[in-house]
């Protein structure tokens, strides 16, 4: 009686699945519904029969079926190409319209005094994933800057999620519809025989689904996002994206935390060099910048090009919060360090094999002063427009990269700004759980640790100044 029960209750869900299959096909249909049951009622009446119903019927059940079933390729092959028909015919129908409200249309008035309406062409269309990519001609006196004036406009009225406007010369139109970022992305474990490229790591996923790759090496990162933003994900993806090659000796990963270990200090074991305090932090830097100059050395006038191998890793300084070392320590002997160092290491360690990947929330100019040394932006969620400016620049945000437009319940949702300056891109970090980080720590642990040693406290020269005020002191002593 259960069974029987369960099977009823099993076989009336698959029909209204079912049903809600060929209703969809029904609307897809809509447009010439019309025409499909004139022309099978003229063919029963014809034939005298009422086989064109049933064939037109069994047609609409095979797709109903293949849609239940096999949802991906039917998406492919069927729904997918309807609906951006059907945008695509929408969207030419009313894209003078949508010109005008846009103030992108111009009046020319002819000889006889009549007036014509000149309305910029779509040169050029297709598809990238969900991203539908227009080249809008430009009207005489246009300028690309002139489209992303009104980008949002451009969005919202296309019924779009994202909306980038790039190019120099001519504007390109990226609309996204949908939102391949809105679900969080999991991280796996990488496989331990996995070869590496040398260069990047997977971070996740980009907004047309696709992955999501980050260059590590020959580059500098700096990560800015506000508390909260998902700078844990980048940090922990680097790292844990490096396993394999740390575990092999192929890479290596200086790891500062200045929230005092709160953050790397779970994968410990990943870190050749681990600092926790200012004063560590500065004397991995410090050395970080002699192995390198060794390096420079060994390397001048036999390759421009640091390749990772077991012999020479790649070094990466990794940097949690940095603005705690370059602007909020009050020492400032060992800010300036800091900073020399940072400087150092980002102006000569590209091409040999070191390479600084810093995170921050406040990146004003005064917390990192040599931001602009860093070769490779990721702006996370940011306060406001301004921030998003300092990071990513002004360019950026008129392609459309608005950080500060990142809601608060996306996090890891972020903009690239790759160094060879081409368009940013969005991306959504892959999420790094805490068992993650315990089981990469296991199984890639750094071949070998190299330890912090902070040097013996020397006295300090007393200046002159303190000679002048203890003077009278002595004085009145001899008296
Ligand atoms: N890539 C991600 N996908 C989904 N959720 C995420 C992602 N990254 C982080 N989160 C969620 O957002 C919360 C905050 O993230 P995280 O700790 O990385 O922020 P943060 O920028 O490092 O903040 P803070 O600077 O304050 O430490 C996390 O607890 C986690 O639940």
């Amino acid at each position: 009686m259960h069974t029987a029960s369960l099977a009823f209750r099993f076989g009336l869900a698959e029909l209204r699945w079912i049903t809600a299959g060929l209703w969809g096909h029904v609307r897809w249909f809509h447009r010439f519904w019309f025409v499909v049951v004139m022309f099978t009622w003229l063919a029963a009446d014809l034939l005298e029969s009422w086989k064109p119903f049933a064939i037109v019927g069994a047609i609409a059940l095979y797709f109903a079926l293949w849609a239940r079933f096999y949802p991906e390729s039917y998406y492919r092959a069927i729904s997918r190409p309807l609906w951006r028909r059907e945008l695509w015919l929408d969207l030419i129908e009313t894209w003078p319209l949508l010109m005008e409200e846009c103030g992108l249309t111009s009046v020319v008035i002819d000889r006889a005094g009549e007036k014509h309406l000149r309305v910029p062409s779509i040169d050029s269309k297709h598809w990238r994933h969900n991203e539908l990519v227009l080249a809008p001609g430009l009207l005489t006196g246009q300028t690309v800057e002139d489209f992303q004036a009104v980008a949002d406009r451009l969005r919202t009225t296309v019924g779009a999620t994202h909306i980038r406007v790039t190019g120099d010369l001519s504007p390109t139109l990226s609309f996204t519809f949908g939102d391949a970022l809105a679900e969080t992305v999991n991280r796996g474990l990488p496989d331990a025989g996995e070869p590496w490229d040398g260069h990047s790591v997977w971070m996740g996923v980009d907004t047309t689904d696709d992955d999501w790759w980050l260059r590590i090496a020959g580059t500098h990162t700096l990560v800015a996002g506000s508390s909260g933003s998902g700078k844990a994900s980048l940090v922990w993806g680097v790292t844990i994206g490096l396993g394999p090659a740390i575990a092999r000796g192929e890479a290596q990963v200086h790891g500062i935390d200045l929230k005092g270990g709160v953050e790397l200090g779970m994968g410990k074991s990943l870190f050749t060099r681990y600092a926790v305090t200012p004063a560590e932090a500065v004397v991995v830097l410090e050395d970080a910048v002699e192995a390198m100059s060794a390096r420079l050395e060994r390397m001048a006038g036999n390759t421009r090009q640091h390749t990772a191998s077991t012999d020479e890793p790649l070094v990466v300084v990794l940097i949690d919060e940095v603005a705690a070392l370059t602007s909020y320590i009050e020492d400032r002997d060992l800010k300036n360090r800091a900073r020399t160092a940072m400087s150092l290491l980002c102006s000569q360690g590209r091409a040999v094999g070191y390479t600084v990947v810093a995170c921050l929330q406040d990146p004003r100019k005064e917390t990192i002063p040599n931001r602009g040394l860093f070769t490779q932006m990721v702006g996370l969620r940011l306060r406001d427009r301004e921030e998003t400016s300092m990071v990513l620049g002004d360019g950026a945000i008129a392609s459309g990269a608005l950080c500060h437009k990142i809601p608060l319940s996306s996090p890891g949702i972020g903009y690239v700004v790759p160094e060879d300056g081409s368009e940013p891109v969005r991306v959504r970090a892959a999420f790094v759980d805490d068992d993650l980080i315990r089981a990469a720590a296991e199984r890639f642990p750094a071949p070998s640790t190299i330890p912090v040693v902070l040097p013996e406290p020397t006295e300090k020269p007393r200046s002159s100044r303190a000679r002048t005020r203890t003077k009278p002191d002595t004085e009145g002593t001899a008296s």
